[in-house]
């Protein structure tokens, strides 16, 4: 299914966040439900040279990459009537023409007992997108993370809010991509603040 498909004659539109829009949607939405999509796995392979970075030092943001055996967990929006409208200008400009993310429709399965699944939109960022910056290790995304910073703030309060959104809301839920890069971040923090040894190589 295409996201016009989703979006024809709506009163009713659910957005899924997985990476900033999970503590910072900065919309205005109906209502919101933990849960999760199938077939992703969200990896901070993605760069940024404007919320978190620049076009010197780009910053690190996540992307969903396909993967059948994995699954995200994130946040759904509901957004109904003039929020549908308002919500995808301002994600059109936040996530699309500052963030080079492109939008795919979703099926998001909330973590309610038996609560249906819902049809969603969502931002992805692709490979061919001339800021995404691939795989690397959890030491090299960190080392990149700890010294980025752009418009929104340091690159580093993208990741553990990020972290800690998924501690609190789905504490049962293994992301040992996401908490590697986050212990990778705070080992080197000690160095980041001054102190006279130099980072020690990844
Ligand atoms: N599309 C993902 C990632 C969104 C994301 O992190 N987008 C960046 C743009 S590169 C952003 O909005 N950053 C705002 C911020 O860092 O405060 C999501 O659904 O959360």
């Amino acid at each position: 299914m295409k996201p016009q498909d989703i979006l024809a004659e709506k009163t009713s539109l659910w957005i899924f966040g997985y990476g900033s829009l999970v503590w910072k949607p900065d919309f205005k939405y109906k209502k919101s439900k933990v849960g999760y999509i199938q077939g992703y796995k969200r990896r901070f392979w993605h760069g940024d040279n404007f919320h978190r970075g620049n076009d010197e030092m780009p910053g690190r943001v996540v992307t969903l990459v396909e993967d059948d055996d994995a699954c995200t967990w994130g946040v759904a929006y509901e957004v109904t009537g003039s929020q549908i409208e308002e919500s995808l200008k301002y994600l059109n400009v936040r996530e699309a023409v500052l963030g080079g993310y492109i939008t795919r429709a979703v099926e998001f399965v909330p973590r309610g007992v038996g609560e249906p699944p819902l049809l969603a939109l969502v931002y992805i960022a692709t490979a061919d997108n001339p800021i995404y910056l691939g795989p690397a290790s959890p030491k090299e995304i960190a080392a990149q993370i700890i010294v980025s910073h752009g418009r929104a703030g340091q690159n580093i309060e993208y990741l553990l809010r990020l972290a800690d959104f998924m501690r609190c809301q789905c504490p049962e839920v293994e992301d040992a991509h996401l908490f590697s890069i986050e212990a990778a971040a705070l080992a080197l923090v000690p160095y980041l603040l001054g102190s006279q040894q130099a980072v020690p190589a990844s």
